[in-house]
C-alpha cells in the first residue's frame, strides 16, 4: 500500500476538495465572459486540474504543456525542458496556468515568459506554494496552500515518478529515499 510510505499527511483530501471549490468560484467570477484557456502543466497538475475545472462554472477551453526539470528526483536540475507544446495561437488569449506546486519557481518563470512572449495574458493558479524553495522571482495569482520547505508527494506530485495517485499531499518516510 502507498500509505505505509507516508510519514505525515500535510493536506487532506477534504481540505483539497474544499479549496478547489473556493478557487473554482473565484476563477469563474474573475473570468466570466472571457473564455479563458486553462493550461495544465503535465504531469503534476493532472489531479488538481481535474478537480478544479469541475468547479469553474463558465465556458473554458483546455490545453496542456509538458515541461520537466526534476526528472523524478528531489532536486531541480536547474534546466526547464519543454517536452510538449500547445498548438493553439495564444495572442490576446486569457491563459490560466494550472500547476501543482511552485518551488524554486524556475518552471513557472520559464512558462510565464514564454507565453507572454507569444502575446497571452497570463495568470497562475497553483495548488501548493513553497516560498522557502524559491531561487527565482515569481508568484502565483491564486494559491491553494502555502507549505513548509519539505519535499512533498501526492495529488500529482511525484518521487521517482510514483505517488502521484495519492488522494492527499504528504511527506515520505526517510527510508523510502535511502532504499
Ligand atoms: O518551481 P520548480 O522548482 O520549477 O518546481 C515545480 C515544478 O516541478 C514539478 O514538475 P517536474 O519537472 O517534476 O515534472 P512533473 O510535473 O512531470 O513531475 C512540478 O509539477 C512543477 O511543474
Ligand atoms: O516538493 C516537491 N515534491 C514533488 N515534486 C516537486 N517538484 C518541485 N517541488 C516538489
Ligand atoms: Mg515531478
Amino acid at each position: 500500500m502507498l500509505e505505509q510510505d507516508i510519514k505525515k499527511v500535510l493536506i487532506s483530501e477534504k481540505e483539497i476538495q474544499e479549496k478547489t471549490v473556493e478557487l473554482g468560484q473565484i476563477l469563474a467570477t474573475e473570468y466570466a465572459g472571457k473564455n479563458p484557456l486553462l493550461l495544465g502543466i503535465l504531469k503534476g497538475s493532472v489531479p488538481f486540474m481535474a478537480e478544479l475545472i469541475k468547479r469553474i462554472d463558465i465556458p473554458v477551453q483546455l490545453e496542456f504543456m509538458t515541461v520537466s526539470s526534476y526528472n523524478g528526483t528531489m532536486e531541480s536540475s536547474g534546466e526547464v525542458k519543454l517536452l510538449l507544446d500547445v498548438d493553439t495561437p495564444l495572442k490576446g488569449r486569457e491563459v490560466v496556468i494550472i500547476e501543482d506546486i511552485i518551488d524554486t519557481g524556475r518552471t513557472l518563470k520559464y512558462l510565464k515568459e514564454l507565453l507572454e512572449h507569444r502575446g497571452a495574458n497570463v495568470k497562475i493558479v497553483t495548488l501548493l506554494d513553497k516560498p522557502e524553495g524559491r531561487v527565482v522571482e515569481i508568484d502565483a495569482d491564486y494559491t491553494g496552500f502555502t507549505i513548509p520547505n519539505e519535499f512533498v508527494v501526492g495529488f500529482g506530485l511525484d518521487y521517482d515518478g510514483y505517488y502521484r495517485n495519492l488522494p492527499y499531499v504528504g511527506v515520505l518516510k526517510e527510508e523510502v529515499y535511502s532504499s
